[in-house]
């Protein structure tokens, strides 16, 4: 028996091999490559029981277990299919899309940029002088309210003295990330997501784990001051730009937040 094979199933096999792919991928970098593997074996297994042997009993029991497995990788998988769809989103082309149907240029001006850019790179700047910790998230698209629910909203004006106040040693607050929303110091003492990622300086401990966890689950731009070396690091996308000048560190958050 000839299969007819045309440019649709040509496109249809580049399309599962594309999502296999990726999927490798995601679960590569969140560490879960061996459940993959396990997933992929089960469905191997699960073809060829019921389609090829066409054992009845075995196959209807597989089948059963597939569509309960489904809901039940939903569960197990939520953070990656999160980040999955929010990658899809997030990406360049996707973004082109969506300003040519709202007509929105979606840069935002350099002027309007600055009364919040510029408080937040000196206080970093401070702040890396004395040796003080401090963690900044300032949001972009991707709404942080569920970040910001851990800490305590203080919806104040963005300040130098008010960022250095908060990360002082003493204040109840220093403890935490910092969000920052448009114009506003949104929230405090706010709990990020630790990445896992193991390509990371072994000198680098949880604080900066938090703002690469949280550029991994957001289109943020989280800032740290090390409190034990003063350097100045920043984490978009889930990478980390470390030992940033102030004029550095100021040129990035202009170019990433227009
Ligand atoms: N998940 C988290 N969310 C928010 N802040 C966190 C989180 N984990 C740690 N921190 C902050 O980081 C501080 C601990 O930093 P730690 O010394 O482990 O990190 P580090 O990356 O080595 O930074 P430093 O160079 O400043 O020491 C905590 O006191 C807390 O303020």
């Amino acid at each position: 028996m000839f299969f007819e094979f045309g440019i649709k199933d040509a496109i249809d096999i580049t399309l599962v091999a594309l999502i296999l792919y990726y999927f490798y991928r995601l679960m590569k970098e969140s560490r879960s490559l061996p459940v993959f593997m396990g997933i992929l074996v089960f469905i191997v297994l699960w073809l060829v029981v019921s389609q090829v042997l066409e054992m009845k009993l075995l196959g209807s029991i597989m089948d059963k277990l597939v569509s309960v497995g489904v809901i039940g990788l939903i569960v197990l998988f939520q953070d990656d299919i999160r980040r999955f769809f929010y990658n899809l989103g997030a990406h360049q082309r996707v973004k082109g899309i969506r300003r040519f149907f709202t007509g929105e240029d979606g840069r935002k001006k350099e002027e309007d940029l600055k009364p919040i850019i510029i408080p937040i790179v000196m206080a970093a700047l401070n702040m890396s002088k004395k040796k003080v910790g401090a963690l900044i998230v300032m949001q972009r698209s991707m709404p942080l309210d569920d970040v910001a629910n851990t800490g305590e909203m203080i919806d104040a004006n963005i300040s130098q003295q008010l960022i250095e106040n908060i990360f002082f040693k003493n204040s109840p607050l220093h403890d935490g990330a910092l969000i920052v929303e448009g114009k506003r110091l949104k929230a405090a003492g706010c709990i990020l997501p630790v990445s896992h990622e193991q390509n990371i300086p072994k000198s680098l401990g949880l604080r900066h784990r938090a703002a690469l966890g949280m550029s991994q689950d957001s289109d943020c731009i989280a800032i740290v001051v090390s409190e034990e070396t003063g350097g100045i690091t920043v984490a978009i996308d889930g990478q980390l730009q470390l030992r940033l000048t102030a004029e550095k560190l100021e040129s990035i958050l202009t170019e990433e937040m227009m």
